[in-house]
């Protein structure tokens, strides 16, 4: 029975409706994005799925987003670490910044280089490189260990924090994740073979 690893982007904040860069900072959920979090676990229910443990970063949109999932599928108790290795990507200076008044200053292209390139870190900010390296052990010292253990794990977390742990463990490029989006309270589904490679994969849209 191949391991079963659930990802989670936290449901819509406030600030992804105001379109702010958010980083570090800690918005709340919208109730759109609360009502993602419902449509997330009823999509996970329908697999039947059930975890034996979850990780979440150490900002309230993930922990919200987390903690709802678990109560609708009854797992309200459910062992949950949090860790500000799973937080969002540190945005730096552009921290609280619009992000379409962002790109009338600085232009579309730059923008999408510190959006989206692997290297390119905002300016007093993190690269999705330095996420990476902040993610991935803590994923395979922390979070594999567990799901190899036959756990079934889930973890809440972020946009960026999520794309650094997707880009190493489908063996993305640079290239190909400056394309990887991740949209709001959407789960992936994976199953892990006991080598710890990828068996499957699912991802629980509308
Ligand atoms: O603002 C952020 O922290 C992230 C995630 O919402 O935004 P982006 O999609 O621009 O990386």
């Amino acid at each position: 029975m191949p391991a079963t690893l659930v990802l989670c982007r936290h449901g819509q904040s406030d600030w992804n409706l105001k379109n702010l860069f958010t980083g570090w900072k800690d918005p709340g959920l919208t109730e759109k994005g609360i009502a993602e979090a419902h449509e997330a676990a009823a999509r996970l229910k329908a697999m039947g799925i059930k975890f034996d443990i979850a990780f979440t970063s150490a900002l309230s949109r993930a922990q919200h987003t987390t903690s709802i999932i678990l109560e609708d599928l009854g797992q309200a108790g459910l062992e949950t670490i949090r860790d500000q290795a799973l937080n969002e990507r540190d945005y730096g200076d552009l921290s609280g910044l619009n992000k379409d008044e962002a790109r009338v200053k600085w232009g579309e292209e730059q923008v999408h280089v510190w959006r989206r390139s692997y290297d390119v870190p905002p300016p007093g900010g993190e690269s999705l490189k330095d996420t990476a390296a902040r993610v991935l052990p803590y994923y395979v010292y922390r979070v594999l260990p567990q799901a190899m253990a036959g756990k079934t794990v889930l973890i809440g977390a972020h946009g960026n924090s999520l794309r650094a742990l997707i880009m190493a463990m489908e063996g993305l490029t640079g290239e190909q994740i400056v394309k990887r989006e991740l949209d709001t309270g959407v789960p992936i589904v994976y199953h892990l073979n006991p080598d710890t490679t990828i068996a499957s994969k699912q991802e629980l849209k509308g």
